[in-house]
């Protein structure tokens, strides 16, 4: 039901439109149905009549097949591209950990296999609705041939479907279980593409991935499909052989039984014979609408839900202007990361932390591997809402109604940053011609230049991507900015430029900075430093007190 709600609230109007026209078309399947059965068996006393009849119904049928299947076309394709669109928005709204906790394997399925499951579904709906009509339309004819007939028609029908359906609910849950492989399968598509250099590297370590990992995944999502599918083409014979057996019953026995008419038997038997086709296409589809639903099923279960209203997530709501600040405070802030497996759990917190900060400062955010600063980063730009405790910008609580106000104070370079070709929002006059200078002061204009809005390449080396990505963020011209190890793969005089000279310009511009660094030869320059241990404060300490004491325990 799913999938046809989806469809008429994109393009209700089409959908009607098109149940219209296969209605008429149904109507007038019949129409020629039992027009040819009264020619066939001279039931008429306007037998001159009936070539005409036969060419308007005819052109009837035609002209209503075409504009039901274009229409359905129309609609099916709206619908699928609302939903690209409307995932693309659920995706940008929905909070970061959550996607995190998702991974990229899970989005990729859903973003590639899923829309694509539907989109395959809704290209059968036009033959479908089609057939649908036309069953309608010949079952309206055979009830009025003969009630009795009828009703036992229905039985034979209901009995049919039944079953047909008792089938098709069995074969569905093979489809799910071949789903579940199909996530698997996306994180080792990952593992060959970004892991390609380490399996080239090693010979074992690829054998092993590819029999131990790969091959099995590839197996079982095989297995699953097809014995799903074959289920599917049981029921589908199964569906077939009644359908002679109906044939054959009401040929042969109900004659006997009944004593009915020739041509009321004979309407009946070219009716039924007639409705072998969209009886086919049904059958057809049912396949398909069965993956698309578990398709669906999959991403509700991601809780990306479609039944959003896609202007509410793709339309920019105004935001309060940015305006000058004097305090940054976190108030026992707290973060926990729950992962390992269920036998050996681990759980990490950060916090309960409380830290302030005033406009302009420069601040070194330091410690060990996985002490928490790149968590820490997430909370103060706003990208992790925090489990507990507050921040507040000039006294004021950033409740979940001002988190994306709260983040556009922010230009960063994370140490996973990503690369955009080009200058996406801030492509004013202004920035690009800024833009040729900071690429000269970058020293990479032997490398890239600005065509248009666009970087002429991102094909560099990761120190020279960096640039790149500090490029953007100065364009962005935000009031704080956050580098995460941005020094981390630069070369020795590079990374002497930017604790040097980059940092202190900004920080002369007025900008608030943080900065994630191992580099701790540069420590002097930062206002201030704090260093994590464990996701808690070990210290909170001046640059130049911070220098004072490491140069006195290293001249002691
Ligand atoms: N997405 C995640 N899911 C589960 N645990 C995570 C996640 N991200 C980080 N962690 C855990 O949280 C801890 C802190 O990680 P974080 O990345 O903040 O450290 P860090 O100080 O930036 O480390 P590094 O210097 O190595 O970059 C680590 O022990 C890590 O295992």
């Amino acid at each position: 039901m799913q999938l046809f709600y989806l469809l008429l609230r994109s393009a209700w109007r089409t959908v009607a439109g098109a149940g219209l026209a296969g209605l008429l078309n149904g109507a007038s399947t019949a129409g020629l149905i039992a027009l040819i059965n009264a020619a066939l068996n001279n039931l008429t006393n306007l037998q001159s009549l009936l070539p005409w009849g036969f060419t308007i119904l005819g052109i009837l049928l035609l002209f209503t097949h075409f504009a039901s299947q274009v229409l359905l076309v129309q609609a099916a394709q709206q619908a699928v591209s609302e939903m690209r669109l409307v995932l693309g928005s659920r995706i940008l709204a929905s909070p970061l950990r959550q996607l995190e906790a998702l991974g990229n394997a899970q989005l990729l399925a859903t973003l590639t296999d899923d829309v694509e499951a539907v989109a395959r579904s809704f290209s059968v709906l036009p033959n479908l609705f089609n057939a649908i009509a036309i069953v309608l339309g010949c079952l309206l004819y055979m009830a009025w041939l003969s009630v009795p007939l009828f009703f036992i028609l229905i039985v034979l029908i209901g009995f049919g479907t039944g079953s047909y359906l008792f089938l098709a609910g069995k074969a569905g849950r093979f489809l799910t279980a071949a789903r579940v492989q199909q996530d698997r399968l996306f994180q080792h598509f990952r593992a060959l593409t970004e892991g390609n250099k380490e399996l080239k590297l090693n010979r074992e370590r690829r054998q092993a991935f590819i029999t131990e990992e790969f091959q099995p995944t590839v197996a079982e999502a095989r297995k699953q499909n097809q014995i799903g599918l074959t289920v599917f083409a049981i029921a589908a014979s199964w569906g077939q052989l009644l359908l002679f057996v109906t044939i054959g019953f009401f040929l042969f026995t109900l004659p006997n039984l009944l004593g009915v008419s020739g041509p009321v038997m004979s309407g009946y038997v070219l009716t039924i014979i007639y409705l072998m086709l969209p009886m086919q296409h049904v059958i057809e589809a049912i396949p398909i609408l069965s993956r698309a639903s578990v398709a669906l099923a999959k991403v509700e279960s991601l809780q990306l839900t479609l039944n959003e209203d896609i202007s509410r997530t793709t339309s920019e709501t105004e935001l309060p202007p940015l305006g000058a600040w004097q305090t940054l405070e976190l108030i026992n802030i707290r973060h926990t990361y729950q992962s390992g497996s269920p036998d050996n759990p681990f759980t990490f917190t950060l916090g309960p932390l409380n830290l302030k900060f005033q406009a302009g400062e420069l601040i070194f955010i330091v410690g060990g591997n996985g002490s928490g600063k790149s968590t820490l980063a997430k909370i103060i730009t706003g990208l992790y809402d925090p489990e507990g405790g507050e921040i507040r910008l000039d006294g004021q609580v950033i409740t979940p109604d001002l988190q994306e106000w709260y983040r556009q104070h922010f230009a960063t370079v994370f140490s996973d940053f990503f690369l955009f070709d080009r200058l996406l929002g801030i492509e004013t006059k202004n920035n690009l011609t800024q833009a040729e200078d900071y690429i000269k002061l970058l020293r990479l204009a032997h490398k890239v230049a600005i065509q248009g809005d666009r970087l002429s390449t991102t094909n560099l080396s990761q120190g020279e991507r960096k640039r790149l990505g500090l490029l953007t963020a100065y364009l962005e011209n935000r009031p704080i900015y956050l580098f995460d190890e941005w020094a981390a793969d630069q070369d020795p005089i590079f990374r002497d430029f930017f604790y040097t000279q980059m940092l202190p310009t900004l920080q002369q511009r007025g900008k608030t900075i943080f900065a994630i660094s191992h580099d701790d030869r540069y420590f002097k320059v930062a206002d201030r430093i704090i260093k994590l241990d464990y996701g808690q404060i070990e210290s909170d300490t001046l640059g130049r007190e911070y220098q004072a004491s490491t140069t006195s325990n290293s001249s002691t």
